[in-house]
């Protein structure tokens, strides 16, 4: 039998009351996997057609499905190409409930690996920022990679604590997605180390540390913006608690029903709140005492994903407005104040001032079927980025990417990216090599091998190729004599 720590079943006897038996034999049930598609390269439809996996639709998440445990779709040419991530379903919710528009400001506070982020960007198709934070340097780099491989441009992708990140941007985004450190009791069938981690103490230790979370998070949000909050455990302290806790020192956020909410999700607990749930020293009275009778009823907007009521392992959601301006707001077009005005004129003049130097990403450019902003083309040291065009404060804040990494410019020459190959469409380069997903000199080429391309299959008997499977860019290769250079990233390559 799948071990539980005994305190854990006991709080969750507690919690559950009679369905407990139908949780606990849960853990005996194989785990569900998922693959979320990637709305901004595919349509769920057409991926289905494409899909060498058998797939069945997630019902709650309207571009996710269950994939067969025997299939390995991480080493799928398409999973290069960036048209999937793979992701633990009840993890899809979050993202997928979080209304984000292009063109929208959107931070992801707590993002690493990336299964929120990518999701949240791809919703952006482009338009607006994706600010994508974690406090871990080693897990900020995996973000910056699955980021990339979806082929997000328009990402600020940082290393920061909370606190630093709300100096530089007091209410500033239009969206934030808290998806919080926690402890994990939504993840214990999925990681049984989790469950050997846990301890009694552990959802307050965690609590403790989402509460600073939470609210620096509050205090980047524009008023009429929303966050949505969210946590894969169970426990009450790192859940209901915890929106009481903001709804007590932020009386502006008030809790909205989510759209088009799924009938498996389960309401919030608003007794979960009362004293019975927390050692008499450590309940916070305050808080309890604070609410209206309203705001601890609207704690039925939240919603619990159990994973014995729908197919994921667990997760808690709340869906938080900030009153002030209306929440339709974000789907306006932005205001172009004064000062960005400046600030376009400012980086037109260092465009000039880099035009030679930029000469040769120019040529290379002017293959590129992009309706560039030239005045966002940025260089440092040889390297040349695709600034967002939402520009973002980052002046004294750690981070790996401000937009997207065209290229290298090498003695005269301009090397082009993984991540700029990855962010085009096939009809954007006009030099495109397209094979299906079953030539086997794809998986050579994802091994970073050199691959032999027949004369009809190049449009150019030579130079820069973007190759593509099945219509979907994967990377760059230098086509000579017939044999196709490897330019895939070493970093990414297939082992
Ligand atoms: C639940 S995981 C996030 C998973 C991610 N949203 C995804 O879907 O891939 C929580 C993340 O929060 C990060 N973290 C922990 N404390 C943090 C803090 N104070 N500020 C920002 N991030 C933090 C951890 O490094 C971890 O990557």
């Amino acid at each position: 039998m799948f071990a539980l720590p005994p305190a854990f079943e006991e709080k969750m006897k507690k919690i559950l009351k009679e369905e407990y038996p139908a949780f606990r034999e849960g853990y005996e049930l194989p785990r569900k996997f998922g693959l979320r598609i990637n709305r901004d390269k595919i349509t769920p439809e057409e991926f289905e057609k494409l899909a060498p996996f058998e797939l069945t639709p997630i019902p709650w998440v309207d571009n996710g499905f269950y994939y067969g445990e025997n299939d390995r779709p991480s080493r799928h040419p398409f999973y290069y190409s960036g048209l999937y991530y793979l992701q633990e379903p009840s993890a899809m919710t979050p993202a997928n409930i979080l209304p984000v528009n292009p063109g929208d400001k959107v931070l992801d506070l707590c993002a690493a690996p990336g299964g929120k982020a990518t999701e949240l960007g791809a919703k952006l198709h482009g338009k607006g920022l994706l600010a994508a934070n974690d406090i871990s340097g080693p897990r900020a780099r995996a973000l910056l990679k699955n980021v990339e491989v979806f082929g997000i441009p328009n990402s600020l992708i940082l290393n920061e604590v909370p606190a630093k990140l709300a100096e530089n941007f007091p209410e500033f985004f239009d969206k934030i997605l808290v998806d919080a450190p926690c402890s994990g009791e939504g993840m214990f069938r999925k990681d049984p180390d989790t469950a050997k981690a846990w301890k009694p103490e552990k959802p307050l230790e965690c609590a403790r540390m989402q509460k600073e979370i939470i609210l620096r998070a509050a205090d980047m949000l524009r008023p009429g913006g929303m966050l949505l909050y969210s946590t894969c455990t169970f426990s009450p302290e790192e859940n209901e608690q915890m929106i009481s806790f903001l709804m007590k020192e932020r009386p502006e956020f008030e809790i909205l029903p989510i759209p088009n909410r799924y009938e498996g999700f389960a309401p919030g607990r608003p007794e979960l709140i009362e004293k019975e749930w927390l050692p008499a020293e450590l309940w916070d009275e305050d808080v309890f005492d604070s609410l209206t009778e309203e705001q601890k009823a609207s704690l039925t907007n939240c919603a619990r994903i159990w994973p014995h009521r729908m197919g994921g392992e667990g997760h808690f959601l709340a869906l938080l407005g900030k009153k002030g301006d209306t929440l339709e707001l974000a789907l306006e077009e932005p205001v172009v104040k004064k000062g960005k005005k400046k600030r376009k004129e400012k980086q037109s003049d260092s465009a000039k001032k880099f035009s030679k130097e930029l000469t040769p990403f120019f040529d290379f450019a002017k293959d590129l079927d992009v309706d560039w902003d030239f005045t966002r083309i940025e260089v440092r040291k040889g390297q040349v980025y695709y600034v967002p065009a939402e520009s973002a404060a980052v002046r004294g804040l750690v981070f790996l990417r401000n937009g997207l990494y065209l290229g290298e410019i090498r003695k005269d020459r301009f090397e082009p990216s993984q991540a700029l190959a990855v962010s085009l469409k096939k009809a954007q380069y006009w030099n495109a090599i397209d094979l299906p997903a079953d030539d086997e000199r794809i998986l050579h080429y994802l091994k970073g091998e050199t691959i032999e391309i027949e004369p009809e299959e190049a449009k150019s008997p030579k130079g820069w190729q973007l190759l593509c499977v099945s219509g979907y860019p994967l990377g760059w290769g230098k086509l000579v004599n017939g044999l196709l250079k490897n330019k895939f990233l070493a970093s990414w390559r297939l082992s």
